[in-house]
């Protein structure tokens, strides 16, 4: 079974707010750009995944996304990340009425691919599934069969909310890549320290020289 992924990338010069202790305005954009880029790379090397649909109004992030082999879906409702993600689940599923679709977020510098397969086998017992991220408190993968709406519950608490959704919650020991999303500077840390993909570990590298 292939899936297809959609991925939200907000516009990069508002991108990863929280981060701005860590990375200033000027290396900010970059830095949510490299974890995007490492996500969507790994992504698209998990052989249980057909394609990656990136939805963004970001031109740069675009542009560079699709240079590694993700379509771009514009970010047209322009209403924040579930309409995203909701207008990328339509655009796709009207392309490939048959796959099951699986929204991911950006922020994942450390996916493995292995790990990504191991989630999506296990979702595809089931009508909506989701994954909760390394915080235990949001999610950073939710996953729904042919023929069902995708309904993204993404932002504060989503974990409780994709759970009274009636989603299924993913309980898989050896995930952490695909649960470890970046926020802060303590979850770059965490990212860091399970390994992540050559552009986040280049812009960090520069994070450290600049003392930042
Ligand atoms: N297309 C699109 N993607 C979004 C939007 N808001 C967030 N995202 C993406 O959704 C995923 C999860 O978002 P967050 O973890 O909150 O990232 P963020 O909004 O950059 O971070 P903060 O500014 O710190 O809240 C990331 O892949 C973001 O790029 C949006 O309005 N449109
Ligand atoms: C959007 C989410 O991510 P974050 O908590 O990283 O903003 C979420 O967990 O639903």
């Amino acid at each position: 079974m292939q899936w297809t992924l959609v991925v939200p990338v907000k516009a990069l010069a508002r991108a990863k707010s929280r981060l701005s202790d860590t990375a200033d305005d000027g290396l900010r954009p970059g830095l949510a750009l490299a974890f995007a880029q490492d996500t969507v790379a790994a992504a698209l090397a998990c052989p249980a995944v057909a394609d990656v649909a990136v939805v963004t109004d970001d031109a740069r992030a675009g542009r560079e996304l699709a240079a590694l082999g993700a379509g771009v879906v514009a970010d047209e409702p322009g209403g924040g990340l579930n309409a995203a993600l909701a207008h990328g689940a339509a655009v796709v599923r009207a392309a490939r009425p048959e796959s099951p679709v699986a929204a991911l977020n950006a922020d994942l510098p450390a996916l493995r691919p292995a790990e990504l397969a191991r989630v999506l086998a296990a979702a595809t017992q089931f009508p909506r599934a989701f994954l909760p991220d390394a915080a235990g408190i949001g999610t950073t993968l939710l996953t729904v069969a042919p023929g069902q709406e995708l309904a993204p519950a993404f932002g504060a608490d989503s974990r409780a909310r994709h759970r009274a959704s009636g989603a299924v919650e993913l309980r898989l020991d050896a995930v952490d890549s695909v649960r470890q999303d970046v926020d802060t500077g303590g979850d770059l840390r965490s990212a860091l320290a399970l390994g992540v993909g050559p552009r986040t570990a280049a812009v960090a590298a520069r994070l450290l020289i600049a003392g930042q």
